[in-house]
């Protein structure tokens, strides 16, 4: 049997398992058939907590589609929150190792000794320049052209281990992301796929974001791609450095800051929502 746990920041929602007692032998096939509503349980992916030589924890992340991940924020505060109230730790300063470095964490308890919200420092955002000529070296990093089913958009380009797009537009409610995501994902530019941000900003403390995810689709959130949303929208003038900016996503807030030395911090809230066990199934 192998026991596992449904968690999700925001509505995104993994499939935790704890490594520290199962034994998980082909996590790709595993999140394929764990992620799919149907024949398995339903989730944006599969996510191990494992023991780490090098920090408290390791986390290793996969989508739906199997693919493996560098780095998930909404995952790494759910992890903190499962090892805090599972008693794997009783710190509240966790590590946390990825496949994109070690983040750290700082978990907030609530009346009940369990956590009710996590901050991770992400690490530096990586500017992607584009490799025309331009005038400036900001040019270099906003305001890319590219065109998607014959429509042009601008997008920046900014890495938070894993790669995101990001795209300003006036509105994002109307968007058909089932259609034009997939068309950004497989695009010719990202020979590796990319995760793109679609952003309308509210004001200069406010943005709006979808999200269609590499390898997952349409997701209701998605931490990294918050990250590289406050920072693009500081590099394209919405938004300053070392101010928190407050992001909606369809299933809920983060709060994010852009610091002076490029590193970012998110703030959000982590949810358990069932353990259940199942035969360990035939891939
Ligand atoms: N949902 C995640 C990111 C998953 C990234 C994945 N889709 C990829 O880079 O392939 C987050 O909260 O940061």
């Amino acid at each position: 049997m192998l026991t596992f746990s449904k968690m999700h920041g925001i509505g995104n929602d993994y499939i935790y398992i704890n490594c520290f007692k199962e034994t998980v032998t082909d996590p790709e096939k595993l999140s394929v058939f764990l992620s799919d509503v149907r024949f398995g349980v339903g989730s944006d992916g599969l996510v191990l907590i494992l023991p780490s030589e090098v920090a408290d924890f390791r986390m290793r992340i996969f989508n739906a589609d199997g693919s493996e991940a560098m780095m998930c924020g909404n995952a790494t505060r759910c992890i903190g929150k499962y090892v805090y109230d599972m008693g794997m730790t009783d710190k509240i300063e966790i590590s946390l190792e990825t496949n994109s470095g070690i983040k750290y964490l700082t978990l907030y308890p609530d009346a009940n000794n369990k956590i009710e919200s996590v901050k991770v420092d992400m690490g530096k955002a990586i500017l992607v320049p584009r490799e025309i000529p331009v005038n400036s070296d900001l040019e270099r990093f906003i305001a890319q052209p590219v065109t998607v089913d014959g429509k042009e958009y601008a997008m920046t380009c900014v890495s938070m281990g894993n790669p995101h797009a990001v795209v300003f537009l006036p509105e994002v409610d109307s968007l058909d992301l089932e259609k034009i995501g997939p068309s950004f994902e497989h695009h010719e530019l990202f020979p590796d796929r990319v995760n793109t941000e679609f952003v309308r900003v509210i004001d200069d403390h406010t943005l709006q974001m979808r999200v269609w995810e590499r390898g997952s689709g349409e997701t209701f959130a998605c931490g990294t791609g918050t990250c590289a949303t406050v920072v693009a929208a500081v590099l394209n003038g919405f938004c300053k450095k070392e101010e928190e900016i407050l992001v909606h996503l369809r299933g809920g807030d983060l709060r994010i800051i852009y610091h002076e030395d490029d590193t970012v911090t998110m703030i959000g809230p982590a949810i358990y929502v069932f353990e259940g066990k199942m035969e360990y199934p035939n891939l």
